[in-house]
């Protein structure tokens, strides 16, 4: 078999794909007032499962908001893969389907059933006809199961979302999600509210759609222990300012901003932080 050869340095275009999502010095406000987010800067490689906490109000929200387009900067550029997320680019509006967004509230409709709902990740994909009668195609039907079974919820395709318990509410939203054939997926807080156990699993959920369609996961959570649990990195906002961006090497915790420091230093930090 003929091995490609990898030269020294490669062409820019081999090293320019590895960062999905670059923040230079972003600055946001919602009242020209104040900043819900002051000078932030965040580079975030393909494939990576990065994590955001912080306390209610920090800003974590707002950042997921900048990074789909919700929201524009006042002040700083950002990329997603190398397109500024602004609804009124016809670049961004092309790619926006590429970017499953799971919202707090997790905008399920509570009236319909679970296969529908997941189908509505689809609705891009179809044609005028199509969408005028909303009449999905057997193959996105096909899709939609595939996916039912891979979240766990075979046997309640045809269940009213209202009808769901908390933890499968989030696995529907994770399937919609899915059905995008998302290359970035943002949730916000997804696994609030929920018992350990459920938290878990449904964490080991995205973890496991991750790897198989090789995303690029950006959650918001509110405990860091469970953010550092499984993500590569984890960005630590405070009133509207990114103070640390940590992960896991080995038994320690990594301070990438600002060298090294170990476990207890930061959960100490953490914890005097939250006591606030
Ligand atoms: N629609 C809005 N209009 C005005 N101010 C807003 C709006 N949404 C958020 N803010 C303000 O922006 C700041 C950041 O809010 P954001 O929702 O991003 O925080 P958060 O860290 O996600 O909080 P939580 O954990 O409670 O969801 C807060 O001061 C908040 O009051």
């Amino acid at each position: 078999m003929k091995q490609i050869q990898m030269t020294k340095n490669p062409p820019f275009s081999l090293i320019s794909t590895k960062k999905i999502i670059q923040m230079n010095d972003v600055s946001t406000s919602y009242d020209s007032k104040n900043f819900a987010l002051e000078n932030i800067n965040i580079s975030i490689d393909r494939g990576t499962n990065y994590s955001i906490v912080g306390q209610s109000g920090s800003g974590k929200s707002t950042l997921l908001k900048l990074m789909n387009g919700m929201m524009i900067p006042s002040k700083g550029t950002i990329r997603i893969d190398y397109v500024s997320p602004d609804i009124n680019n016809k670049k961004f509006k092309k790619m926006m389907h590429s970017i499953g967004y799971i919202p707090q509230s997790l905008g399920l409709v509570k009236n319909s059933t679970v296969l529908e709902n997941i189908l509505l990740g689809a609705l891009p994909r179809l044609n005028k006809i199509q969408s005028l009668f909303n009449k999905f195609p057997e193959h996105e039907i096909k899709e939609a199961m595939k996916i039912i079974s891979q979240v766990g919820l075979t046997g309640k395709e045809n269940r009213k979302a209202y009808m769901l318990s908390g933890g499968e509410k989030r696995r529907v939203a994770i399937a919609r999600a899915l059905m995008q054939k998302p290359t970035i997926l943002l949730a916000d807080e997804i696994v609030s509210e929920l018992d350990h156990v459920t938290s878990r699993e449904i964490m080991d959920l995205i973890a496991e759609a991750q790897k198989r369609m090789n995303l690029t996961a950006i959650m918001v959570h509110h405990d860091i222990q469970l953010a550092l649990e499984y993500a590569n990195r984890v960005a630590v906002i405070k009133e509207g300012q990114k103070i640390l961006e940590i992960g896991v090497e080995g038994d320690t915790i990594v301070d990438f901003q600002t060298g090294d420091m170990n476990n207890e230093e930061i959960m100490e930090m953490y914890a005097d932080d939250s006591k606030k």
